[in-house]
């Protein structure tokens, strides 16, 4: 019966929050991108078939299932596949088959398969044709088209720098405050007399806490919240100054160029004026944006001079027709630039392909000299589907120079391929590193003062291509780097291995799968460990901090957010008081820290460090670490708390 309430109360706590957050995401949606928005959840599954290519939905995965879940029901039931598509919050997969019999096959095979205790279900892939955006006329609004594009891609450009420090932290600041709130909600209503049982030394932390409603739980473990409320002004927690990128302008490493009309109809490549699914097709070169280095600016006015010249027509969204699509542009701190074309060619035969492409890369490298910019890689890749976007998956075919360029960051040297995650202000990004290592080591310093004896060990979670644990490594006994994507821990491996740094484990796996491991096999009871969690900008699936706080002797995070609305959701989980879900006890944030990646727009990442609430009773009891064996095994029926 108690478990039950419990349930319902966490379940109406979840509702509310759910609600705000995802309004949050809707209002997150509404606003301009730096450039076009990501493929939204969903529209690749509506997308035309091309070229008689089969596919399937597999449907009753829920909504925690990855890309590695599907792939292993195909391998166990002998499914020949082509393609495997699933984003987030899908609670499907849409399977691609090579022919009519591969299909056939497919769906007998994986109709009723067993899945986490449910049954997989497979639907026909019905695509609806989506209409084209009715195309926008540009009201004459008196500004140039300078200005314009300025305004899309800079929002900020005309506040002084020093005012643009001062937003950030005030729009941060309502939205650490909405997380108070939401946090607040788990507060018993006012009448609610139960107080929290007294410090019985008898049992540990844990018993106690188990032995409590949801209300007194609510009532102990979020005390602190009301503190600092007063304290701070409705925040949660203090919040710095935000810390001011050294270069605020041409500062950005990576520019994905869109080739299209400008407002005159003329070919041009830059950034699209505005969403397209708002009807806005029209492109600008980038000379008057801030973020855009003058290399990348000449890069785009070389692209632009060779499409006008070109034959070929540059493509066009909305009758889907045309040759040139997009080009990556990768100009580094090391000094490496990389160039990848993306050019639909299925109208064209391989005699004029071949020559486009040789045509392209004798008029690069031409024009590369004469400016005196060095093209160490010029990549090219054929795409003939409707995502307006870099696919990764797509073949790329080098034409010169090689696949990988080098950039270089705090000393360090790491090859980055066309699509992978790499910071694009790499002289900030220097002093994001700086700060969240400054704040792991205090963390361990401080933890370690019980225990001088102890290792300090760094979690780097989601750890992508391993830049966070690579800088980090000399200060730590130990490194242990978890990321989910095969290819991005074979380049973090390559990464250390390059750097002479031997003391990092990379393991790839969901985070939310390896913690357990991590702690029986790679860390000693002795060590005081400090994870570093950077999420992608959605944040993780709840999953993951329950398995952060089913460790009880992880005892620090550094939450770092590239988009805090979107991931207040994480931060909620980490703090909210202990239940059949969220096991262990909560993490309090103890400081905020924004640090500007992203002059002259309104995007900005932010630090938050998170202390792991002391339990009443201070002393971690043998049956507590115990505990770990108990609560990770991710089993359909918790047991409770
Ligand atoms: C913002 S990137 C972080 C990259 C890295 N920290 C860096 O600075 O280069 C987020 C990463 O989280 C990974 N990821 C997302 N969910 C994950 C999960 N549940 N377990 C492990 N990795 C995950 C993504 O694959 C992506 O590489």
């Amino acid at each position: 019966m108690q478990k039950r309430k419990e349930e319902d109360s966490e379940l109406e706590a979840t509702k509310k929050l759910k609600t705000e957050h995802q309004e949050h995401q809707d209002i997150e949606a509404e606003q301009p991108e730096e450039h076009e928005a990501e493929q939204p959840e969903g529209q690749e599954a509506e997308q035309q078939e091309k070229d008689g290519v089969m596919k399937l939905k597999l449907g009753g995965l829920g909504r925690h299932a990855y890309k590695k879940d599907v792939l292993k029901i195909l391998e166990t039931h002998q499914v020949k596949y082509t393609k495997i598509k699933i984003a987030p919050k899908w609670t499907y997969a849409v399977i691609s088959f090579e022919n009519n019999n591969d299909y056939s096959i497919a769906k007998g095979k994986l109709d009723g398969v067993e899945f986490k205790g449910k049954k997989l279900f497979t639907k026909e892939n019905v695509v609806q044709q989506r209409e084209a955006p009715a195309p926008k006329e540009f009201v004459d609004d008196g500004r140039s088209p300078e200005e314009r594009i300025a305004d899309q891609v800079t929002p900020l450009w005309k506040v002084p720098y020093e005012e643009q420090l001062q937003m950030k932290k005030e729009d941060f600041k309502k939205t650490l405050t909405n997380y108070a709130k939401s946090l607040a909600k788990f507060f018993p209503k006012k009448n609610y007399k139960a107080q929290p049982p007294p410090v019985d030394d008898s049992i540990s932390p844990l018993e106690r806490i188990k032995s409590m409603t949801t209300e007194q739980r609510a009532l102990e473990q979020l005390d602190w919240l009301n503190g600092a409320r007063k304290e701070f002004d409705g925040l949660p927690c203090k919040i710095l100054d935000t810390i001011a990128s050294p270069e605020t302008e041409g500062y950005r490493t990576k520019c994905e160029f869109t080739f299209g009309r400008d407002m005159d109809g003329n070919k041009t490549c830059g950034f699209l004026l505005g969403l397209y699914k708002n009807g806005i097709t029209t492109v600008l070169n980038p000379n008057s944006c801030l973020n855009v280095s003058k290399k990348a600016k000449d890069i785009a006015n070389i692209l632009e001079k060779y499409v006008q010249q070109s034959e070929h027509d540059v493509y066009d969204r909305v009758s889907k027709s045309g040759v040139y699509r997009l080009a990556l542009v990768r100009t580094l701190a090391s000094g490496q630039c990389l160039v990848m074309v993306q050019l639909k060619t299925n109208e064209l035969d391989s005699e004029t392909i071949a020559k486009e492409k040789k045509s392209i890369k004798d008029t690069l490298l031409k024009e590369f000299s004469e400016h005196s910019i060095s093209l160490d890689s010029l990549l090219i890749q054929e795409y003939n589907d409707d995502f307006n976007g870099i696919k990764e998956e797509a073949p790329m075919e080098v034409l010169h120079g090689t696949k990988f360029v080098t950039e270089e960051l705090l000393g360090f040297k790491f090859q980055i391929s066309p699509t992978s995650f790499f910071q694009v202000n790499p002289t900030a990004t220097e002093l994001l590193y700086d700060k969240i290592r400054e704040l792991g080591l205090q963390a361990a310093e401080k933890a370690k003062a019980n225990s001088p004896n102890a290792g300090a060990v760094l979690l780097d979670l989601c750890c992508g291509t391993g830049t966070i644990g690579i800088t980090m490594a000399k200060h730590f006994k130990k490194v242990i780097g978890v990321e989910l994507v095969a290819e991005a821990i074979e380049d973090a491996k390559r990464n250390a291995a390059a750097n002479g740094v031997t003391n990092i484990t990379y393991i790839c796996s969901k985070v939310e799968d390896a913690m357990h491991d991590v702690f029986k096999n790679h860390v000693s009871r002795d060590d005081v460990v400090v994870a570093v969690l950077d999420p992608p900008r959605a944040g993780v699936y709840y999953s993951v901090i329950k398995s952060i706080r089913d460790i009880p002797t992880l005892k620090h995070v550094v939450f770092v957010a590239c988009d805090l609305k979107q991931s207040t959701q994480n931060l909620i989980d980490l703090a909210r008081p202990t239940s059949n879900k969220f096991k262990g006890h909560p993490f309090i944030p103890v400081q905020a820290i924004p640090l500007d990646l992203f002059p002259h727009t309104n995007h900005c990442e932010i630090i938050v460090e998170l202390v792991r609430q002391e339990p009443k009773k201070a002393e971690i009891k043998d049956t507590e670490v115990s505990q770990v064996d108990e609560v990770s095994n991710d089993q359909p029926n918790e047991p409770t708390v």
